[in-house]
């Protein structure tokens, strides 16, 4: 067999956290001229493994080799340094500042003379950058809090570009993009590929790994279930090998009946914002409503409007008995849930814990009299830790440090307790395993049975055709069809009004 130019080997890795071990005796090797998948449950150590690499944090026990020499950066700048760049999962810019600034963090003495930056050359510097991505929209000069996800994404993937990397880890990012974004993913990670570079590319979509990576390594419970080349891909074997047991293929819906009520839930008329253009919709009782169409379209926007977080220019909200929807506050009364897109920021109180997020919607329900017994909140918030079954060491371990495919978990699990009579779920399943996917199929399916409202945003066609009794396309702005729940329905069906 050829002998391949390795880049980077682990070796008896081990990492823990308290009383979960996130990495047991891991050994990985990179080669050189290849994209490395990373698959594995939530939980199951990858982002751990990867930040490890990436200088973020150390591990307990292990050595690793990297280019032929040891290797145990002391911080993320010296990981850099060494040639080693990750895109994060979440979030990792700051808004206050621009675009430039955002790609340049903690490398601004480049640009110095004396004591000042010389933003001029900074941004034009920064334009050429962007430029190579074919980002030609990104202002450099401008505050990132002008764009969106998907638009700091790229700019993230610019920022982990500048310094011409030797390995790129890619930590679950094309969630938070859009096709035109996954592209130019692909088109960065290839390229690296194509120049003898490596990739460590880490996706929940096995699909997606398939087709991007040459080989890919299975994690399970922290340890390394196996390594595959792409000979032996095979979509049902890896998913096996990720959660350990046969999963069923197919977890949407499989009924085709109609929604189960006329009741109108949620009335929207005429929304105008900087976005939307002229958006009416009516969601019901007992349907799952789902909107469909390109990241950018406007649909997380519409999430907000009608969860009154965003006060449109023109138009109205109202639920079904007329109510008008004028913030967030009304909306709780009415008995609304709202799951953002956007986990970190909207969704969850990161400093908090499990607990106090699952039990914060859900106080008032708690009181006994004026108190809430902290026995009574504890056996709530187990109750639907487990319901979605969170990993986690215990109820009181803080958000923060949950894989992000369990804060996901912890994010719904929070509105399930309410006992809403409307869901209105932005990308419900973003980052979430296969296992657990399924898990929230299910939980979609029995809010419907229970007569629940349930407004499903989803990039995912699969999951919007799966799973919806009507589906709504927004492109641009603007509603361009709607379609009823059909077997005939493909995703050839929806690009047709998406793009
Ligand atoms: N800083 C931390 N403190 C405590 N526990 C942690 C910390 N970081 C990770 N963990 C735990 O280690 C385990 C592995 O987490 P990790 O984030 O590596 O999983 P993952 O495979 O990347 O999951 P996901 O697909 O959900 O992103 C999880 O049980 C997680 O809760």
């Amino acid at each position: 067999m050829e002998k391949k130019d390795v880049i980077l080997t682990v070796n008896g890795m081990d990492k823990s956290f308290g009383a979960t071990k996130a990495l047991k005796n891991v050994g990985i090797e990179i080669y050189r001229n290849e994209i490395h998948g990373l698959i594995g449950e939530n939980g199951s150590g990858k982002s751990t493994l990867s930040s490890i690499i990436a200088g973020m944090q150390k591990c307990d026990e292990g050595t690793m080799e990297y280019c032929g020499r040891p290797y145990g950066p002391a911080n993320i700048f010296e990981a850099e340094k060494a040639g080693i760049a990750m895109v994060g999962q979440e979030q990792n810019t700051l808004e206050d500042i621009s675009v430039a600034e955002n790609i340049f963090i903690g490398k601004e003495e480049r640009f110095q003379s004396g004591p000042i930056v010389n933003s001029g050359k900074m941004n034009r510097e920064a334009r050429t950058v962007l430029d190579g991505l074919g980002l030609g929209k990104i202002k450099a000069e401008e505050q990132l809090k002008h764009y969106d996800f998907e638009q700091r994404k790229l700019v993230e993937i610019a920022r982990a570009l500048y310094d011409r990397p030797e390995l790129m880890i890619v930590d679950e990012t094309s969630t938070a993009l859009s096709k035109y974004g996954r592209e130019i993913l692909y088109r960065t990670i290839n390229g690296l590929r194509d120049q003898n570079k490596a990739v460590l590319f880490i996706s929940h979509d096995i699909v997606e790994i398939m087709a991007v990576c040459d080989r890919v390594t299975i994690l399970r419970d922290g340890e390394i279930v196996c390594t595959l080349p792409k000979e032996q891909y095979d979509s049902h074997t890896m998913k096996q090998y990720m959660v350990g047991r046969e999963i069923e293929e197919n977890y949407y819906r499989t009924d085709y009946e109609n929604r189960l009520t006329d009741e109108v839930a949620l009335r929207a008329e005429h929304i105008n914002t900087e976005v939307l253009k002229d958006v009416s919709l009516e969601l019901h009782y007992g349907e799952i409503l789902g909107i469909g169409g390109l990241t950018d379209c406007g649909m997380h926007e519409l999430g907000q409007v009608l969860f009154g977080l965003r006060r449109p220019v023109a138009g109205s909200v109202c639920t079904g008995d007329g109510t008008p929807l004028k913030n967030p506050s009304v909306a709780l009364k009415k008995k609304i849930a709202y799951i953002s897109k956007n986990r970190d920021k909207e969704a969850l109180m990161l400093s908090s814990t499990i607990l106090e997020n699952i039990c914060l919607p859900s106080l008032d329900k708690l009181k006994k009299g004026l108190l809430v017994t902290p026995g009574a909140e504890k056996a709530f918030a187990l109750k639907y830790a487990d319901l979605l079954s969170v990993k986690m060491d215990r109820i009181t371990q803080n958000v923060m440090y949950l894989s992000g495919g369990n804060k996901q978990k912890v994010a719904v699990a929070k509105w399930l307790g309410t006992d809403a009579d409307i869901y209105i779920f932005d990308c419900p399943t973003r980052g979430i395993d296969v296992g657990v996917q399924s898990d929230i199929y299910d939980l979609l399916e029995r809010l419907r049975k229970k007569k629940k409202a349930i407004l499903m945003i989803s990039e995912e066609l699969p999951e919007v055709i799966g799973m919806s009794d009507r589906i709504l396309i927004l492109k641009d702005g603007s509603l361009t069809a709607e379609i009823g729940r059909s077997k005939n329905t493909t995703e050839n069906t929806l690009i047709h009004y998406i793009i």
